[in-house]
């Protein structure tokens, strides 16, 4: 008789804060973890990013799972597409990716998978990996509660965006974390021309100063303030504001625009996605915090194909007509972006 969990696919799944990297570093990844024909599954929270095929995905390799988080209310729909998934002939993928939106709890899709009563036995999880932003704001050192809790759990931990701090900070943080997790793989993504993703070896951990590993929670932070990553709730007060860009809307206007914006929501945005539209192909913006990184741009891969563009803004506490409002006049070009 055939063992079902011999039969069973490898599932690597992606974790982290919403614009830690995850996507960036999602093919390179996969490679390094040994699968050379991956499927990958992108869940956003916000509307689909249609271009990120762009990113080096072939589109027969990528599903998409827009408007919500797998942690809570998309997770039957994840389980009807792993489960389309799982049917397939083994040699069409050996390993299916998951890149969780970056709000989910990672507990909460271990649970589900390991509690669903057919995927438990089709799907095994090879790799939980967790995606840690060193270029988040917070000071080197410091690991949030919700970060020590996804890295007890994890196999692998990426750190990314190590080009944007000093060495001496991301050996400090690589140190902090092999002492949270002491059989966590680490790896290292960093942008050179493009975004190269290593592994690196374990630090001496006897080089950090342990009693200085945690921050204290902040609870005028909004993020300090949820409730832990164990309550599948804990980003229902998160809004996430969705908003189709005509065609032709200029990169360099929107780009004051959400530095404006930026500037006047303070703390309360935590994450802007554009992909813009115009007759060049099509650029994507990417903010996060109160970072904005430079644009990334490509052509159109298809002839004809001349589709909107989309803008995703999550943050706390947003007025959704007020955004609106003054998005509209700038794409009408009734206003310069400063206004
Ligand atoms: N300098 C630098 N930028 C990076 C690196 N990794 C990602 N970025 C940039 O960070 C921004 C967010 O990266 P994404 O890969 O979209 O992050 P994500 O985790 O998929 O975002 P969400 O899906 O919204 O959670 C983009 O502008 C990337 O180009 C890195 O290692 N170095």
């Amino acid at each position: 008789m055939t063992d079902s969990r011999s039969l069973s696919r490898p599932l690597i799944i992606l974790t982290g804060d919403l614009g830690s990297g995850k996507t960036s570093g999602l093919p390179l990844l996969a490679k390094l973890l040994g699968s050379q024909r991956p499927h990958f599954i992108v869940n956003e929270v916000g509307a689909a990013n249609k271009f990120v095929g762009a990113f080096g995905v072939p589109s027969a390799r990528l599903s998409l799972l827009p408007g919500g988080c797998i942690c809570c209310e998309k997770q039957s729909e994840l389980g009807d597409l792993l489960a389309v998934l799982v049917e397939h002939p083994q040699s069409e993928f050996d390993a299916i990716v998951l890149e969780s939106s970056g709000l989910a709890d990672p507990a909460a899709i271990l649970r589900f998978i390991s509690l669903h009563p057919k995927l438990n036995h089709q799907l095994k999880v090879s790799s939980l990996v967790y995606f840690l932003d060193a270029a988040s704001g917070r000071p080197p050192i410091p690991l949030r509660h919700q970060d020590l809790t996804s890295l007890a759990v994890a196999d692998v931990c990426v750190l990314a965006k190590t080009d944007m701090i000093e060495t001496i900070d991301r050996d400090a943080i690589l140190a902090a974390v092999a002492n949270v997790n002491a059989t966590v793989a680490l790896f290292e993504q960093r942008r050179e021309t493009d975004i190269v993703l290593a592994r690196v070896q374990g630090p001496r951990v006897d080089q950090v100063d342990t009693s200085k590993i945690v921050a204290k929670p902040d609870p005028s932070s909004p993020a300090d303030n949820q409730t832990g990553p164990s309550e599948t709730a804990n980003h229902a007060h998160v809004d996430v504001l969705n908003f189709d860009l005509p065609f032709g809307t200029s990169w360099l206007a929107l780009s004051t625009w959400l530095i404006a914006l930026l500037h006047q929501q303070d703390t309360g945005i935590l994450r802007v996605k554009a992909a813009i539209t115009n007759s060049g192909g099509w650029v994507s913006l990417n903010g996060v915090g109160h970072t904005v990184f430079p644009p990334d741009n490509a052509e159109f891969t298809h002839e004809g194909n001349r589709p909107d563009g989309t803008l995703v803004i999550i943050g706390f506490g947003l007025s959704e007509q007020k955004i609106s409002r003054s998005l509209r006049l700038l794409v009408s070009g009734k206003i310069s972006p400063t206004s």
